[in-house]
């Protein structure tokens, strides 16, 4: 294992054990309703489970939870508890309960602590967040404005239609630029980000400067460390903690110069919600930990699902079809040339596309849905009950879910490119790629038409040909236990050729 690697799973399993540490309470006798307490798939006694943690990251908790033929089951750590379910028969009962089964208290500790916030700022992210409090909570209130802007009636249509233009000058450079090979995740993560980040923060962009770019990825690749008590962060990762002040001294900027009043209606909502509570600088640094959300999960979801479209023939034919059937045939111009114009505006008539996406989302989850318990509670499914303890972690284990063949049958562990087809049953509660209940990913509808748009506007115009030769699969970095998509562990090198027949046509799209 690079030293890299394992130095990421350390912090990311020191992360786990402090707020076990934190957290946990006083030992009580067990209630004989609490989960199976498992023993570690390494047999030593108190750090077996830590350990299995450092080997396998968040794989671990599939592993353990398939070894173990139960709902859900609990690791003890240190004189606590994770509790792991990869059960949707008890997803039902843990989206009742968000404000006991937190996963905004994740939230409001890592924007506090990856933000680097002030102490008065920090205090107001918690604020309201336990079931106890009946305070105002800024940050419910943030993500309740974030859900509106990003709905149909919001901003939804306006921020595509960004996302969509940035993404189609990007493939005009790119095919000025074709003929070296090209890396195809540098390539996607520069062009999805800018697509995001335009769609966010409008013309004053702050990620515009590609040292601002670089600056965030040096921070995300490493929020790990990052999240570490005290000083350690500047020992461990101080290249990362640069990182951060860059890109939060280029949003303080942002905010001073008014970038905000010119942004999205999710840039204005985030805004008006936390500025009861935070400073300019404290809200310059929320909004960097807030771009974990908005571009680290859609950056590996794009990539990966090029990478399904187009390393399977009869998967890229069929996209190719359903986008030639809303791509139209424009006059040539006096010189002759032809022009194609994909109609955007029907892209959500690719029903196979979509499913790709979900699918691609299934395929490849590594999250953790973490949620803290704030008191003792009950999770219930079909003739089942379980006590869980307050204090504790509870991982909704996405990979072990996914790929639960009592779940999803006999072929969960294949990539079925027309599972999600309308029609086709989905079983309930098993998805769990965009989260559900209260803690549904407000970016759904953005992500996932953002690389709707970007697969259609590659499929129509270019082959992309693997430098090896063949598709080969390139495996999943998990380092990064924090992150819900991870990113390919090699590099795919491609060669980006315009489609035999089609190379002088001249591109174009509607909406
Ligand atoms: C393909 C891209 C994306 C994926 C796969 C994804 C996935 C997720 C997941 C799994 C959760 C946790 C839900 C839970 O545990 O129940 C989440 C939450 C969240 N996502 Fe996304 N996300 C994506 C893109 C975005 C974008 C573009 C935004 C921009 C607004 C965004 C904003 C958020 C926020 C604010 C939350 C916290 C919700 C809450 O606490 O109530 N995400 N996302």
């Amino acid at each position: 294992m690079a030293p890299a690697l394992s130095h990421a799973s350390f912090c990311g399993a020191a992360v786990i054990i402090l707020c076990l540490f934190l957290h946990r309470r006083l030992k009580k006798p067990r209630d004989p309703r609490q989960p199976k307490q498992v023993p570690a798939t390494i047999p030593i006694p108190f750090i077996g489970h830590v350990l299995g943690l450092l080997i396998y990251r968040n794989h671990y908790y599939t592993k353990i939870s398939q070894q173990w033929n139960l709902r859900i089951v609990s690791l003890p750590m240190f004189g606590g508890n994770v509790y792991v379910t990869k059960s949707p028969e008890l997803i039902y009962s843990v989206q009742r309960q968000p404000k006991v089964l937190s996963f905004w208290y994740f939230e409001a500790h890592f924007t506090a602590k990856l933000g680097g916030l002030s102490q008065t700022a920090a205090n107001g992210c918690f604020q309201g967040v336990t079931p106890e409090s009946t305070d105002e909570c800024p940050l419910i209130d943030c993500l309740k404005g974030t859900k509106a802007a990003m709905s149909p009636q919001g901003d939804l249509n306006r921020m595509i239609e960004v996302a969509t233009r940035v993404m189609y000058e990007g493939l005009q450079n790119l095919a000025q630029e074709s003929g070296s090979p090209t890396d195809l995740e540098t390539w996607i993560q520069h062009e999805v980000m800018m697509a995001t980040t335009d769609a966010v923060y409008g013309a004053g962009n702050p990620y515009r400067d590609p040292k601002i770019e670089a600056a965030f990825w040096k921070f995300a690749n490493a929020t790990m460390f990052v999240a570490l008590p005290g000083i350690l962060p500047s020992i461990l990762a101080p290249r990362a903690v640069a990182g951060r002040e860059a890109v939060v001294r280029a949003m303080n900027q942002y905010y001073a110069s008014g970038g905000h009043h010119h942004a999205s209606q999710l840039t204005m909502a985030r805004y008006t919600a936390l500025k009861g509570t935070m400073n300019i600088s404290d809200i310059a640094r929320s909004e960097c930990v807030h771009g974990l959300a908005i571009i680290t999960n859609s950056v590996p979801a794009a990539f990966w699902t090029v990478w399904h479209v187009f390393s399977d023939r009869a998967v890229l034919s069929r996209v190719r079809d359903e986008v030639e059937s809303f791509t139209a045939v424009g006059e040539p111009s006096t010189e002759g040339v032809q022009t194609r114009i994909v109609d955007m505006s029907r892209l959500k008539e690719a029903h196979f596309l979509f499913a790709v996406i979900q699918e691609t989302l299934r395929f490849r989850a590594r999250g953790t849905g973490p949620r803290m318990i704030l008191e003792d509670v009950t999770l219930s499914g079909d003739e089942c009950e379980y006590h869980i303890e307050k204090g504790s972690a509870l991982i909704l284990a996405h990979e072990g879910m996914h790929h639960n063949k009592a779940v999803w049958g006999p072929n969960a562990d294949t990539f079925v490119a027309d599972r999600f087809l309308p029609g086709n049953k989905i079983p309930a509660n098993a998805f769990r790629g965009f989260g559900g209940g209260a803690n549904m990913c407000p970016g759904k509808g953005f992500a996932t038409a953002e690389i709707a748009a970007l697969v259609a506007l590659l499929v129509t115009r270019f082959d992309l040909r693997p430098v090896e030769g063949k598709w080969a699969e390139p495996g999943q970095d998990e380092s990064n236990m924090a992150r819900e998509n991870t990113p390919p562990l090699r590099k795919v090198m491609v060669d980006v050729v315009p489609r035999v027949g089609l190379e002088e046509v001249v591109w174009k799209f509607s909406t």
